[in-house]
């Protein structure tokens, strides 16, 4: 096993299943007390089709039966049993090296201010009763609800860990996730300033759909297909009217808003596929431009950190160069995250935040009434 440079870190497992229903991602982490985290080790577990499937239904469910709740969560905590265990293997090390697992669980529907004027919610499917059964770890889970509890949004959790990860850096510092949505965080170089974080819109989550609607596969490599289409201005003024891109932070979002049908009755039927996904991928670049315009930015001459796999998506990040000329883009792998995997690992520091009765959400990201220590824990 590679050592951490500190001396006495614990180890923590982060289990992040995302948006995108690519997969689960796993990551254990060394985390001491006096240095940021390490990353150790990594396993990616993709997603079966049949509980894509399944999840993607949910996620878009008007009506849902316990038994196929009761299939999902089941199929959904094997699935990170076996990412555990394919972790542990690898190391040659064992559950009893493991101080806790963060699990995120998978997002079936965001709501944080609710739904048609029913209460806020944030529903994560997960069985941490059962995790911690199968791993012999203890288990930190549900994340997200004491936030919204607290008058929160519940999201963008990250940006508390990318501030404990590169909060320490000169200057300012702005970090992107291209995930199924994008959210940013803006790290100021004063410590005294608060941190600033927000969904920006959507990301991957309707490429990916809109490629699949069209092409047998998950997704765009590199965004070759947009590439090859033109972007249609009218089409993309008719998405960047949704007022969700005008909201003032704190915001959050999720597929309850951006979906197809959301897509689909902005088109006229007469558009060419290819230019809708070109027009998709500029929505993003655009969202997120705006999402950095909001910001209290002490210079235009900004250093960006992009992560998520939308940071592999060679188109998507060109058309972002475009609409920040001044952009200086730095990549989280020179600091020992790779790209992939700085969500996972978030899970992971947020398990070490609850073991250790610290506080895992950042007020001025979320909004919540104020610090609150996040996540419940199940024992191993
Ligand atoms: N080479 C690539 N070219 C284009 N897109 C890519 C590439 N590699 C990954 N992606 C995109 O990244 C997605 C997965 O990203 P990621 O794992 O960050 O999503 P996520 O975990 O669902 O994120 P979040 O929780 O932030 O929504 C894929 O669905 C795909 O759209
Ligand atoms: C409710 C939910 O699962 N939100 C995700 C999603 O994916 C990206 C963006 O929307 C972000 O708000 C969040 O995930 C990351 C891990 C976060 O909380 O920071």
């Amino acid at each position: 096993m590679k050592m951490p440079p500190t001396a006495l870190p614990s180890y923590y497992i982060g289990l992040m299943s995302g948006t995108s229903l690519d997969g689960v991602d796993a990551a254990l982490v060394a985390i001491g007390p006096d240095s940021p985290p390490v990353l150790i080790a990594t396993h990616a577990a993709p997603m079966p089709p049949p509980l894509h499937h399944l999840l993607l239904t949910l996620c878009h469910a008007e009506r849902v039966s316990f038994a196929e709740l009761a299939q999902a969560e089941s199929a959904f905590c094997r699935l990170q049993a076996d990412a555990v265990k394919a972790l542990l293997d690898r190391e040659g090390i064992t559950a009893e090296h493991i101080h806790a697992i963060g699990s995120h669980g998978q997002t079936i529907e965001h709501a944080p201010s609710g739904h048609h004027g029913g209460p806020a919610y944030t529903l994560q499917l997960d069985n941490p009763s059962l995790l911690a059964e199968l791993t012999g770890c203890t288990v930190v889970a549900d994340f997200r609800r004491r936030d919204l509890a607290a008058g929160g949004q519940a999201a963008p959790l990250a940006p508390a860990f990318h501030q404990a990860l590169f909060g320490r850096q000169e200057g300012e510092q702005l970090v992107l996730n291209l995930g199924g949505f994008a959210n940013l965080t803006w790290l100021p170089s004063d410590i005294h300033i608060s941190v600033i974080g927000f969904d920006t819109g959507p990301a991957n989550v309707l490429l990916d759909t809109w490629f699949a609607k069209h092409h047998n596969g998950r997704f765009d490599h590199d965004g070759a297909w947009a590439a090859s289409g033109q972007v249609d201005q009218a089409l993309l003024n008719r998405l960047l009217s949704e007022p969700f891109f005008q909201q003032l932070p704190p915001r959050s979002t999720g597929r309850e808003l951006f979906h197809l049908a959301w897509l689909e009755k902005q088109l006229t039927g007469h558009e060419m596929a290819n230019d809708v996904q070109a027009t998709l991928a500029e929505l993003t670049a655009i969202s997120v431009t705006q999402g950095i315009q909001q910001l209290p930015l002490s210079h235009n001459d900004i250093t960006l950190m992009a992560c998520g796999g939308g940071a592999h998506n060679t188109y998507l990040m060109a058309r972002l160069a475009t609409q920040l000329p001044n952009a200086v883009f730095k990549s989280s792998a020179d600091f020992g995250w790779p790209e992939d995997w700085i969500e996972a690992g978030a899970f992971a520091w947020l398990a070490h935040q609850r073991l250790h009765g610290l506080p895992g959400n950042l007020p001025s990201v979320t909004g919540a009434n104020g610090p609150r220590v996040l996540g419940g824990i199940y024992a191993s």
